[in-house]
Protein backbone atom coordinates (compact mmCIF):
# COMPACT_ATOMS: atom_id res chain seq x y z
CA UNK A 1 0.00 0.00 0.00
CA UNK A 2 1.58 3.50 -0.60
CA UNK A 3 2.00 5.21 2.50
CA UNK A 4 0.49 9.24 3.25
CA UNK A 5 2.85 11.82 2.13
CA UNK A 6 4.07 14.30 4.61
CA UNK A 7 4.01 17.89 3.27
CA UNK A 8 6.44 20.87 4.50
CA UNK A 9 5.21 24.10 3.21
CA UNK A 10 7.72 26.86 3.62
CA UNK A 11 6.06 29.83 4.04
CA UNK A 12 7.63 32.32 6.28
CA UNK A 13 9.47 34.04 3.29
CA UNK A 14 9.58 37.58 3.03
CA UNK A 15 9.53 38.35 -0.46
CA UNK A 16 12.12 40.89 -0.59
CA UNK A 17 12.73 40.84 -4.51
CA UNK A 18 8.87 41.18 -4.72
CA UNK A 19 9.05 44.54 -3.17
CA UNK A 20 5.44 44.11 -2.79
CA UNK A 21 3.38 45.23 0.72
CA UNK A 22 3.37 42.24 1.96
CA UNK A 23 4.62 39.33 1.24
CA UNK A 24 3.96 37.81 -2.13
CA UNK A 25 2.18 34.55 -0.58
CA UNK A 26 -0.54 36.60 0.24
CA UNK A 27 -0.69 38.86 -2.77
CA UNK A 28 -3.85 38.36 -5.03
CA UNK A 29 -3.37 35.76 -7.87
CA UNK A 30 -6.50 35.24 -9.98
CA UNK A 31 -8.91 36.32 -7.21
CA UNK A 32 -7.14 34.82 -4.48
CA UNK A 33 -4.11 34.94 -2.55
CA UNK A 34 -0.95 33.26 -4.24
CA UNK A 35 -1.00 30.64 -1.27
CA UNK A 36 -4.15 29.47 -1.51
CA UNK A 37 -3.48 28.34 -4.94
CA UNK A 38 -0.28 26.10 -4.32
CA UNK A 39 -1.65 24.37 -0.95
CA UNK A 40 -5.22 23.51 -3.44
CA UNK A 41 -2.51 21.90 -5.81
CA UNK A 42 -0.69 19.91 -3.22
CA UNK A 43 -4.57 18.88 -1.67
CA UNK A 44 -5.80 17.96 -4.95
CA UNK A 45 -3.06 15.40 -5.19
CA UNK A 46 -2.58 14.35 -1.83
CA UNK A 47 -5.83 14.85 0.00
CA UNK A 48 -5.08 12.78 3.08
CA UNK A 49 -1.49 14.25 3.62
CA UNK A 50 -0.07 15.94 7.34
CA UNK A 51 0.27 19.11 6.11
CA UNK A 52 3.29 21.56 8.11
CA UNK A 53 3.31 25.10 7.19
CA UNK A 54 6.13 27.14 7.89
CA UNK A 55 4.94 30.85 8.95
CA UNK A 56 6.88 33.62 10.07
CA UNK A 57 5.97 34.18 14.00
CA UNK A 58 4.95 38.07 12.64
CA UNK A 59 2.58 36.87 9.82
CA UNK A 60 -0.60 38.74 10.21
CA UNK A 61 -2.22 37.32 6.82
CA UNK A 62 -2.51 33.80 7.05
CA UNK A 63 -6.32 32.21 7.62
CA UNK A 64 -6.43 28.88 9.70
CA UNK A 65 -9.44 28.83 6.83
CA UNK A 66 -7.49 28.54 3.67
CA UNK A 67 -5.96 25.49 4.81
CA UNK A 68 -7.59 22.71 2.43
CA UNK A 69 -5.52 19.83 4.79
CA UNK A 70 -7.52 18.06 7.90
CA UNK A 71 -4.47 17.18 9.20
CA UNK A 72 -1.76 20.19 9.82
CA UNK A 73 0.37 22.19 11.89
CA UNK A 74 1.63 25.68 11.77
CA UNK A 75 5.33 25.72 12.53
CA UNK A 76 7.50 28.94 13.08
CA UNK A 77 10.03 29.88 9.89
CA UNK A 78 13.50 30.20 10.26
CA UNK A 79 16.11 32.89 9.38
CA UNK A 80 16.42 31.14 6.51
CA UNK A 81 13.93 29.12 4.15
CA UNK A 82 16.32 25.88 5.50
CA UNK A 83 16.02 26.53 8.73
CA UNK A 84 12.30 26.51 8.47
CA UNK A 85 12.26 23.40 6.54
CA UNK A 86 14.14 21.94 9.45
CA UNK A 87 11.81 23.46 12.06
CA UNK A 88 9.17 21.64 10.20
CA UNK A 89 10.96 18.28 10.13
CA UNK A 90 11.64 18.62 14.01
CA UNK A 91 7.39 19.65 14.96
CA UNK A 92 6.28 16.31 13.12
CA UNK A 93 5.43 13.15 14.40
CA UNK A 94 7.14 11.14 11.70
CA UNK A 95 8.82 8.44 11.92
CA UNK A 96 12.44 7.72 9.73
CA UNK A 97 10.96 6.31 6.99
CA UNK A 98 8.25 8.39 6.70
CA UNK A 99 8.13 9.94 3.18
CA UNK A 100 8.58 13.89 3.27
CA UNK A 101 8.11 16.38 0.04
CA UNK A 102 8.99 20.16 0.52
CA UNK A 103 7.05 22.35 -2.02
CA UNK A 104 7.58 26.30 -1.95
CA UNK A 105 4.66 28.30 -0.99
CA UNK A 106 5.90 30.51 -3.94
CA UNK A 107 5.14 27.67 -6.49
CA UNK A 108 1.51 28.08 -7.16
CA UNK A 109 1.20 25.98 -10.83
CA UNK A 110 2.43 23.12 -10.16
CA UNK A 111 0.78 20.55 -11.92
CA UNK A 112 -0.51 17.16 -10.70
CA UNK A 113 1.50 14.84 -12.68
CA UNK A 114 4.60 16.12 -11.77
CA UNK A 115 3.39 15.82 -7.88
CA UNK A 116 2.80 11.80 -8.61
CA UNK A 117 5.79 11.34 -10.81
CA UNK A 118 7.94 13.10 -7.58
CA UNK A 119 6.32 11.21 -5.32
CA UNK A 120 6.74 8.07 -6.99
CA UNK A 121 10.53 9.07 -7.03
CA UNK A 122 10.84 9.79 -3.83
CA UNK A 123 9.28 6.10 -2.70
CA UNK A 124 11.96 4.37 -5.15
CA UNK A 125 15.41 6.14 -4.43
CA UNK A 126 17.08 5.75 -1.11
CA UNK A 127 18.91 9.50 -1.97
CA UNK A 128 15.22 11.19 -2.55
CA UNK A 129 14.38 12.99 -5.84
CA UNK A 130 13.21 16.58 -6.99
CA UNK A 131 11.49 17.86 -9.83
CA UNK A 132 13.79 19.41 -12.04
CA UNK A 133 14.47 20.42 -15.76
CA UNK A 134 17.52 20.99 -18.12
CA UNK A 135 18.93 24.44 -19.12
CA UNK A 136 16.98 26.12 -22.23
CA UNK A 137 19.21 29.00 -22.19
CA UNK A 138 23.01 30.00 -23.11
CA UNK A 139 24.66 30.61 -19.63
CA UNK A 140 27.26 33.66 -19.14
CA UNK A 141 28.96 34.11 -15.98
CA UNK A 142 30.00 37.72 -15.40
CA UNK A 143 34.09 38.25 -14.77
CA UNK A 144 32.93 40.41 -11.78
CA UNK A 145 33.80 43.57 -13.45
CA UNK A 146 30.10 44.03 -14.31
CA UNK A 147 30.82 44.74 -18.04
CA UNK A 148 32.20 41.45 -19.70
CA UNK A 149 31.11 38.02 -19.46
CA UNK A 150 32.49 34.05 -20.47
CA UNK A 151 29.89 31.44 -21.35
CA UNK A 152 29.67 28.28 -19.30
CA UNK A 153 29.01 25.02 -20.93
CA UNK A 154 25.46 23.90 -20.18
CA UNK A 155 25.84 20.38 -20.49
CA UNK A 156 24.17 18.07 -17.64
CA UNK A 157 22.88 21.54 -16.30
CA UNK A 158 19.31 21.48 -14.53
CA UNK A 159 16.89 23.86 -13.06
CA UNK A 160 16.08 22.19 -9.35
CA UNK A 161 12.59 22.89 -8.93
CA UNK A 162 10.32 21.96 -6.10
CA UNK A 163 8.83 19.51 -4.82
CA UNK A 164 11.39 17.62 -3.52
CA UNK A 165 10.64 13.98 -1.18
CA UNK A 166 12.89 12.11 0.98
CA UNK A 167 12.44 10.29 3.32
CA UNK A 168 12.22 11.74 7.27
CA UNK A 169 15.29 10.36 9.02
CA UNK A 170 17.58 11.48 6.41
CA UNK A 171 16.77 14.59 5.20
CA UNK A 172 16.26 15.67 9.07
CA UNK A 173 20.43 14.13 9.21
CA UNK A 174 20.90 16.09 6.09
CA UNK A 175 19.61 19.59 7.05
CA UNK A 176 21.15 19.39 10.80
CA UNK A 177 24.39 18.64 9.15
CA UNK A 178 23.89 21.59 6.78
CA UNK A 179 23.13 24.39 9.47
CA UNK A 180 25.69 23.04 12.24
CA UNK A 181 28.09 23.73 9.24
CA UNK A 182 26.73 27.16 8.88
CA UNK A 183 26.26 25.80 4.75
CA UNK A 184 23.55 28.16 3.46
CA UNK A 185 21.63 25.26 1.19
CA UNK A 186 18.89 27.02 -1.06
CA UNK A 187 17.15 23.44 -1.02
CA UNK A 188 16.98 20.11 0.09
CA UNK A 189 18.81 17.94 -2.35
CA UNK A 190 21.90 20.19 -1.69
CA UNK A 191 22.34 19.49 1.71
CA UNK A 192 21.37 15.36 0.76
CA UNK A 193 24.35 15.90 -2.30
CA UNK A 194 27.08 16.87 1.05
CA UNK A 195 26.63 13.66 2.85
CA UNK A 196 27.81 12.12 -0.70
CA UNK A 197 24.08 11.09 -1.66
CA UNK A 198 22.80 11.94 -5.20
CA UNK A 199 18.86 12.51 -5.01
CA UNK A 200 17.47 11.56 -8.08
CA UNK A 201 16.19 14.44 -11.23
CA UNK A 202 13.11 14.08 -11.93
CA UNK A 203 12.31 16.15 -15.11
CA UNK A 204 9.53 18.19 -14.93
CA UNK A 205 7.20 21.08 -16.93
CA UNK A 206 8.56 23.81 -17.68
CA UNK A 207 5.95 26.09 -16.19
CA UNK A 208 6.00 25.57 -12.03
CA UNK A 209 7.42 28.48 -11.83
CA UNK A 210 8.93 30.39 -8.44
CA UNK A 211 6.80 33.48 -7.91
CA UNK A 212 10.47 36.03 -7.22
CA UNK A 213 10.06 38.62 -9.41
CA UNK A 214 7.14 41.64 -9.66
CA UNK A 215 6.24 40.27 -13.36
CA UNK A 216 6.20 36.54 -12.37
CA UNK A 217 3.12 37.32 -11.01
CA UNK A 218 1.17 37.76 -13.99
CA UNK A 219 2.98 35.07 -15.69
CA UNK A 220 1.72 32.58 -12.86
CA UNK A 221 -2.11 34.11 -13.61
CA UNK A 222 -1.40 33.26 -17.30
CA UNK A 223 -0.33 29.71 -16.70
CA UNK A 224 -3.64 28.37 -14.21
CA UNK A 225 -5.29 30.16 -16.71
CA UNK A 226 -3.51 28.04 -19.57
CA UNK A 227 -3.45 24.87 -17.34
CA UNK A 228 -7.11 25.36 -16.04
CA UNK A 229 -8.30 23.06 -19.17
CA UNK A 230 -6.05 20.44 -18.61
CA UNK A 231 -7.11 20.06 -15.28
CA UNK A 232 -10.52 19.77 -16.19
CA UNK A 233 -9.83 17.43 -18.69
CA UNK A 234 -7.61 14.93 -16.24
CA UNK A 235 -10.30 15.65 -13.18
CA UNK A 236 -13.45 14.16 -16.06
CA UNK A 237 -10.90 11.60 -17.12
CA UNK A 238 -10.99 10.54 -13.68
CA UNK A 239 -13.97 10.47 -12.85
CA UNK A 240 -14.93 8.61 -16.12
CA UNK A 241 -12.43 5.92 -15.15
CA UNK A 242 -13.74 6.05 -11.49
CA UNK A 243 -17.44 5.41 -13.09
CA UNK A 244 -16.49 2.33 -15.03
CA UNK A 245 -14.65 0.63 -12.21
CA UNK A 246 -18.39 1.30 -10.29
CA UNK A 247 -20.44 0.03 -12.83
N1 LIG B 1 13.22 32.20 5.99
C1 LIG B 1 12.48 31.72 4.99
C2 LIG B 1 12.71 32.13 3.65
C3 LIG B 1 11.91 31.60 2.64
N2 LIG B 1 10.94 30.73 2.94
C4 LIG B 1 10.08 30.18 1.87
O1 LIG B 1 10.88 29.51 0.93
C5 LIG B 1 10.30 29.58 -0.37
C6 LIG B 1 11.31 30.00 -1.44
O2 LIG B 1 11.89 31.22 -1.05
P1 LIG B 1 11.89 32.57 -1.89
O3 LIG B 1 11.27 32.42 -3.19
O4 LIG B 1 13.27 33.11 -1.79
O5 LIG B 1 10.91 33.47 -1.02
P2 LIG B 1 11.22 34.74 -0.17
O6 LIG B 1 12.28 34.43 0.84
O7 LIG B 1 9.91 35.20 0.35
O8 LIG B 1 11.76 35.77 -1.27
P3 LIG B 1 12.94 36.80 -1.17
O9 LIG B 1 14.22 35.98 -1.13
O10 LIG B 1 12.81 37.62 -2.40
O11 LIG B 1 12.74 37.59 0.09
C7 LIG B 1 9.13 30.54 -0.27
O12 LIG B 1 7.97 29.77 -0.32
C8 LIG B 1 9.36 31.23 1.05
O13 LIG B 1 8.15 31.63 1.70
C9 LIG B 1 10.72 30.32 4.26
O14 LIG B 1 9.84 29.53 4.54
N3 LIG B 1 11.52 30.82 5.26
C1 LIG C 1 14.11 25.61 -3.40
C2 LIG C 1 14.20 26.37 -4.69
O1 LIG C 1 12.92 26.84 -5.08
C3 LIG C 1 14.67 25.45 -5.77
O2 LIG C 1 14.80 26.17 -6.96
C4 LIG C 1 15.13 27.54 -4.60
O3 LIG C 1 16.44 27.11 -4.36
C5 LIG C 1 14.74 28.58 -3.58
O4 LIG C 1 15.70 29.62 -3.67
P1 LIG C 1 15.45 31.05 -3.09
O5 LIG C 1 16.64 31.88 -3.42
O6 LIG C 1 15.27 30.84 -1.61
O7 LIG C 1 14.23 31.56 -3.78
Amino acid sequence: MTPTPWLVVPAAGQGKRMGADRPKQYLDLAGEPLLRHTLRRLHAAFPEARCVICLDDDDRWFRNAWMPFAHWQRVSGGAERMDSVLNGLHAMAADANDPVLVHDVARPCVMPNDLQALYQATLESASGALLAMPVADTMKRDNGDGASFRTECRDGLWHALTPQGFRHGLLLRALTQAQRSGALVTDEASAIEALGLAPRLVSARRDNIKVTHPGDLGLAAAILSAQAGEIHKAESGHEIALAATRS
